[in-house]
């Protein structure tokens, strides 16, 4: 059987170094490209690619899909910064193109994706919810993308079981002190030396609260999931939003 063609964009990055190792190693996978800031696209339809694996910056994924799509190349996304704007711009390139997949993945780790799947099951449970990232201090964005999607599961599991706004009488105080607000649920961001990514989930009800935590202790948490994304997404036309879709987790 032939091999999947495989780009990595990003490639010298932290987690695209350590997507173009798992890529190499991958017996079903063959390394056509690995590009970094400043590569000439091109180089991927050169090289024949079937999938680009996107992990540069929130400010180039936008061109980068642009060309992937118009040329018909699948593409597994672990790139920050979604936007509803975002998905509308890449929705509208694929209806162009729609043979293409596009997987975005906020987290590619299972343990992340367990993490958010866990707290939207215990949302509708507790009357007060906040989430923590932990992060290493080099992450250009705040909150984290995982962050923020747990953050809208949360907020959807509570809308649909028919929750109010969380308990809070805060009146006064330093600006920033409760966290970012993401359709009402609070995010805190913790920057720290040492730490690689991390995150809790704080639900507490009456006399009693509930914490779900997911560590991320190196980046190769984050390759099986990039591994079976590039394996999925080539019979998964249009865009695919999470990596639980992939691994039948609804
Ligand atoms: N979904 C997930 O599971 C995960 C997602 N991420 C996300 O992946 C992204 C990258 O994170 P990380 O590796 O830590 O960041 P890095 O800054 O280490 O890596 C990004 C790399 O992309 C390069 N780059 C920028 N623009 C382009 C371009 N147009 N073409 C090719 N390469 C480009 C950068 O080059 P230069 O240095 O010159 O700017 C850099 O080498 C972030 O958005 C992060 O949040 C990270 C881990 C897991
Ligand atoms: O930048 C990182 O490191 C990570 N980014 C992703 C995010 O923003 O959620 C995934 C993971 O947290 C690591």
């Amino acid at each position: 059987m032939s091999k999947l063609r495989v780009a990595v964009l990003g490639a010298q990055g932290r987690i695209g170094s350590e997507a173009v190792r798992a890529v190499e190693a991958a017996e079903d996978m063959e390394l056509v490209a690995a590009l970094g800031r400043g590569d000439k696209l091109e180089t991927l339809t050169e090289a024949g690619a079937q999938v680009v694996v996107e992990l540069t910056t929130p400010g180039s994924v936008m061109d980068n899909l642009d060309f992937c799509v118009r040329h018909g190349i699948h593409a597994v996304v672990g790139t920050t910064g979604w936007t509803e704007e975002r998905l509308a711009q890449l929705r509208t390139w694929l209806a162009a193109s729609p043979e293409t997949g596009v997987l975005i993945a906020p987290n590619f780790s299972i343990g992340a994706v367990l993490t958010m799947k866990f707290a939207q099951i215990a949302a509708p449970y507790f009357e007060s919810v906040e989430v923590v990232e932990l992060h290493h201090p080099h992450k250009v964005d705040a909150p984290s993308g995982t962050a923020t999607r747990t953050a809208q599961l949360i907020a959807a599991a509570r809308a649909e079981a028919g929750l109010g706004a969380q308990p809070d009488s805060t009146a006064t105080g330093l600006e920033g002190a409760r966290g970012a607000d993401v359709d009402g649920v609070r995010v805190h961001s913790v920057r720290l030396a040492g730490l690689l990514a991390h995150q809790e989930v704080l639900l507490g009800g009456e006399g009693e609260t509930l914490t779900v935590r997911h560590d991320s202790l190196h980046h190769s948490s984050f390759m099986p999931g990039i591994l079976l994304g590039a394996r999925r997404v080539t019979t998964a036309p249009g865009l695919t939003f999470g990596l639980e879709h992939f691994l039948d987790l609804g």
